[in-house]
């Protein structure tokens, strides 16, 4: 698609009392010559859940992943806590307090909880001499924290392989609290999941929410989003056709954006 046939935004979320945390301005994403998102003006704002919503190959996980670091703009600026950020790889993100849940999970299955949200970052104690050994008596003690904060009565020692798909979900959020984000970007958190583990993270969003977290969620799943979003950005095409309100439009709207890039007339 090219700029001559950018598509008309509804734009029915705005209002006057919201901090931005973060904003896409003007950013367009090239890999060769496809332009998987197209001059993408977004605002995030502090403490909300929005929503990122398209069809396959809209260009969703594209935008996400040049606030995650993943991928630099090919034009266009990331600005976040008011500045424009350039982030070289996921790492330079965390350290800005950008954590992402990607939807494989990335779990090892025959690990212990706190192994597997500990993992790449164990607590560390000096030993005898100069080398560092993980401090388990730590480790275990910050799972049985977030254990609690997500409110599942599981041991820290449990494997993972042993957890049901909610549970699953949450221990790799878990693993992201660990560095206290301020943002938290879960890439389609519920799409493999029962109504129950579904539920399950959905309590916990609203949680992090209460704690003052703001939430980015992609997802294919409008039932979740209507029960979820703040604000709903639609994606078509790589570009956003609109951001809505969920209280004030429906799912038929929304199906209309993502499908069409237009409201049905
Ligand atoms: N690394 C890449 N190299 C080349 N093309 C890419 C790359 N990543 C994404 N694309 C292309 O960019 C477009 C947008 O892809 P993206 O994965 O961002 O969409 P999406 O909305 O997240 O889709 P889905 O819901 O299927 O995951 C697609 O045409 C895709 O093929």
């Amino acid at each position: 698609m090219t700029k001559d046939d950018s598509l008309e935004t509804t734009t029915t979320d705005v209002r006057d009392d919201q901090i931005e945390k973060a904003r896409f301005e003007d950013v367009t994403k090239q890999f060769g010559r496809v332009i998987a998102v197209e001059d993408v003006t977004l605002p995030i704002y502090e403490n909300e859940i929005l929503a990122v919503v398209g069809d396959n190959g809209a260009g969703k996980s594209t935008l996400m992943n040049m606030l995650s670091g993943v991928y630099q703009p090919t034009a266009g600026r990331v600005i976040f806590d008011g500045e424009q950020v350039q982030f070289s790889n996921p790492s330079e993100a965390r350290e800005r307090g950008i954590e992402t849940v990607y939807q494989d999970l990335a779990l090892m299955d025959d690990l212990d909880i706190a192994t597997n949200i500990h993992i790449g970052k164990f607590p560390k104690r000096l030993d005898i001499g100069p080398v560092d050994v993980i401090d388990w008596r730590q480790t275990y003690e910050n799972t049985t924290k977030i254990l609690e904060f997500l409110q599942q009565d599981l041991r820290p020692t449990t494997e993972v392989a042993f957890l049901s798909g909610g549970q699953r979900q949450l221990v790799a959020v878990g693993r992201s609290l660990l560095f206290d984000p301020e943002v938290l970007i879960l890439d389609e958190p519920t799409s493999a999941l029962s109504v129950a583990g579904a539920e399950l993270v959905h309590d916990t969003m609203h949680r992090l929410k209460a704690e003052g977290h703001t939430q980015i969620v992609v997802s294919h799943n409008l039932e979740d989003v209507f029960n979820l979003a703040d604000r709903i950005a639609v994606m078509y095409r790589g570009q956003l056709v609109a951001t809505v309100n969920p209280e004030q439009t429906d799912k038929e709207t929304v199906t209309d954006l993502l499908t069409s890039g237009t409201p049905s007339s």
